[in-house]
């Protein structure tokens, strides 16, 4: 078994219930237990495209599942939920990155792991914090030593 990090991120058609279902499908994934979610918490769209703010979330969960094993399964339960690549960077109804496979560091062509966002994005990690506070990225960076306070500011929680 090996622990993972999911981001996950919704900001069209009831975002909160949007996250609800997707952790409820990730529970249902084969060979995994463990399963945690961190609380959920309302953002401003990064980048430049106008849209709604998201609601955002980081799971943990063990998996036996590969890693492209497990991006099939993250795009397929996107797909369920509604997903529509219309524009880069444009709103969605659901987005399941995967973030950290164990303490692997993975580039092939459809999958890079840490995701490329992971130290600079507040809607990263700050539910990673809430999960485990103490946790190191495969680098060496503790993802305490990556969190400002203007981080902390810029979210808001919604519930735990
Ligand atoms: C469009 C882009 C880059 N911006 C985001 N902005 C926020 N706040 N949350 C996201 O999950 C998110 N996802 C994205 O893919």
């Amino acid at each position: 078994m090996t622990g993972v990090y999911v981001a996950l991120g919704a900001n069209l058609d009831s975002p909160e219930r949007q996250l609800d279902s997707a952790c409820m499908a990730l529970q249902q994934l084969p060979r995994q237990n463990s399963f945690r979610v961190s609380s959920y918490y309302r953002s401003v769209p990064m980048g430049d495209v106008p849209q709604p703010d998201y609601v955002n979330a980081v799971a943990y969960f063990e998996t036996e599942l590969a890693p492209l094993e497990l991006l099939d399964a993250l795009q397929a339960i996107e797909l369920q939920q509604g997903r529509q690549r219309l524009v880069r960077w444009g709103p969605r109804t659901l987005d399941l990155d995967l973030l950290l496979y164990g303490d692997e560091q993975i580039q092939t062509p459809r999958l890079t792991v840490p995701h490329y966002g992971i130290k600079s994005r507040e809607f990263v990690l700050i539910p990673l914090e809430e999960l485990n506070p103490s946790l190191v990225l495969p680098c060496g960076t503790g993802i305490a030593t990556l969190i400002t306070d203007a981080m902390r500011q810029s979210l808001q929680l919604i519930h735990p």
